[in-house]
C-alpha cells in the first residue's frame, strides 16, 4: 500500500507493533483481576461503570506498558527475549511511541474520571507511575528487590475494580492485592532464572544475577509457600467458601511442586515451565474466587 504523504515514515501505523507495545496478554490478565474485584463487592456494578472501569484500567495499563517499552529500549536490544521489540528495533520511533503511550494513558484517565470515580482514576494513575516510572526507571536498575517492591503496581487492579464500584477501600480487596503481591516474585524469578544470562548481559541486577541461581530457586520455593498462606486468607476471613479453598489448595500445591522440582530436580526447561504455570495459577485462582462468590451469594 502507498505511504501516506501526510505522515513521516516513522509515524506510519503498524498496528501489530503498536498493539505489542501494550503487552496485551499481561493487560488481559490484569483486567481479569480487576473485573473479579468489581464483582466481589457484593453490589452488582452498573453496565456503564463495569465497561468504563475495564476500558479505563486497560488503557492505562497498556499505556504504562508502552512507556516501559520506550524507557527500556536500550536494555531490551541487549536481551534475546526482548531484542525483537518494536521500539528497541526502531520500527516504532521513540516520539510516536510516547505519543501513543500518553494518548492511551490520558484517554484511560479521562474515562475513569468521567464515568467511574476520582478515587479509581488517581489510584490507577499511581499504579501507572509505579510501574512505568518507579519500577522501570529506578528500581529495575537499582536493587534485586525491584520486582518485589514494583510488584505492588501490578497487584493493584483488584482494588481498582473494587473502588470503581464502591468508591471506597475494603479489606477484602486488599486481600486480593496481597495475593498478586505474593505471586509476583515466584512468577518473575522463575523466568529470570531461565533468562539469567540475558539480564547479566544487560547489567540489570535481577536476583539470579546478584545472588545466584540456587538462592533464587530457594526464594521461589519460599514465596510459593507464603503465597499458599496468603491464598488461604479469603477463606479464613469468610470472604470465600469451600470451592475456593479446595481449588486454591490444588493450584498452590501444584505451584509448590513446580518450585520444588525447580530447586531439587531441575531439567533444562523447568524454570520456564514454572513461569508458565504461574500465569495459569493466577488466572484460575481469580476465576475460582469469582465462581465461588457466585455460588455462595448468587
Ligand atoms: C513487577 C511485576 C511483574 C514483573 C517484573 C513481571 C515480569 C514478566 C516478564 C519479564 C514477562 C515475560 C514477558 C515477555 O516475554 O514478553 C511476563 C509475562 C507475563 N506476565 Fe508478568 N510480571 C509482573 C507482573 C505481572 C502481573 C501483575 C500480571 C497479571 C496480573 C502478569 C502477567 C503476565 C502474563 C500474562 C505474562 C505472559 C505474557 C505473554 O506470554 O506475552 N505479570 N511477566
Ligand atoms: C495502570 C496499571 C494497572 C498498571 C499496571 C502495570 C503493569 C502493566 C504491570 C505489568 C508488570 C510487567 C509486565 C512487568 C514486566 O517487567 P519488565 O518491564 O521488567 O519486563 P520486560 O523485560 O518484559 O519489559
Amino acid at each position: 500500500m502507498a505511504r501516506s504523504a501526510l505522515l513521516p515514515r516513522s509515524w506510519e501505523l503498524s498496528w501489530r507493533d503498536y498493539f505489542a507495545l501494550t503487552k496485551p496478554k499481561v493487560v488481559l490478565l490484569i483486567l481479569l483481576t480487576a473485573v473479579v474485584g468489581m464483582f466481589l463487592t457484593g453490589s452488582l456494578p452498573s453496565p456503564l461503570v463495569a465497561v468504563a472501569a475495564t476500558l479505563g484500567i486497560g488503557l492505562m495499563a497498556g499505556g504504562a506498558a508502552a512507556i516501559n517499552h520506550v524507557l527500556d529500549r536500550r536494555i531490551d536490544i541487549k536481551m534475546a527475549r526482548t531484542y525483537h521489540r518494536p521500539v528497541a528495533q526502531g520500527r516504532v520511533q521513540t516520539l510516536p511511541a510516547l505519543v501513543f503511550a500518553f494518548s492511551l494513558s490520558a484517554a484511560g484517565l479521562a474515562v475513569l474520571l468521567l464515568w467511574v470515580n476520582a478515587l479509581t482514576a488517581w489510584l490507577t494513575l499511581a499504579s501507572l507511575l509505579g510501574y512505568a516510572v518507579v519500577y522501570t526507571v529506578w528500581l529495575k536498575r537499582a536493587t534485586p528487590q525491584n520486582i518485589v517492591i514494583g510488584g505492588l503496581a501490578g497487584a493493584m487492579p483488584p482494588l481498582l475494580g473494587w473502588t470503581a464500584v464502591t468508591g471506597d477501600f475494603h479489606g477484602h480487596a486488599l486481600l486480593l492485592v496481597m495475593i498478586i503481591f505474593a505471586w509476583t516474585p515466584p512468577h518473575f524469578w522463575a523466568l529470570a532464572i531461565h533468562r539469567r544470562d540475558d539480564y547479566a548481559k544487560a547489567d540489570i541486577p535481577m536476583l539470579p544475577v546478584t545472588h545466584g541461581i540456587e538462592f533464587t530457586k530457594t526464594c521461589v520455593l519460599l514465596y510459593t509457600l507464603l503465597l499458599t498462606l496468603v491464598c488461604l486468607l479469603p477463606w479464613v476471613v469468610g470472604m470465600s467458601g469451600p470451592l475456593y479453598l479446595l481449588g486454591a489448595l490444588a493450584l498452590n500445591l501444584r505451584f509448590i511442586q513446580w518450585a520444588w522440582r525447580l530447586k531439587f530436580r531441575p531439567e533444562p526447561q523447568t524454570a520456564l515451565q514454572c513461569f508458565r504455570f504461574s500465569i495459569s495459577h493466577l488466572m484460575w485462582l481469580f476465576v475460582l474466587i469469582l465462581a465461588d462468590h457466585w455460588i455462595n451469594y448468587g
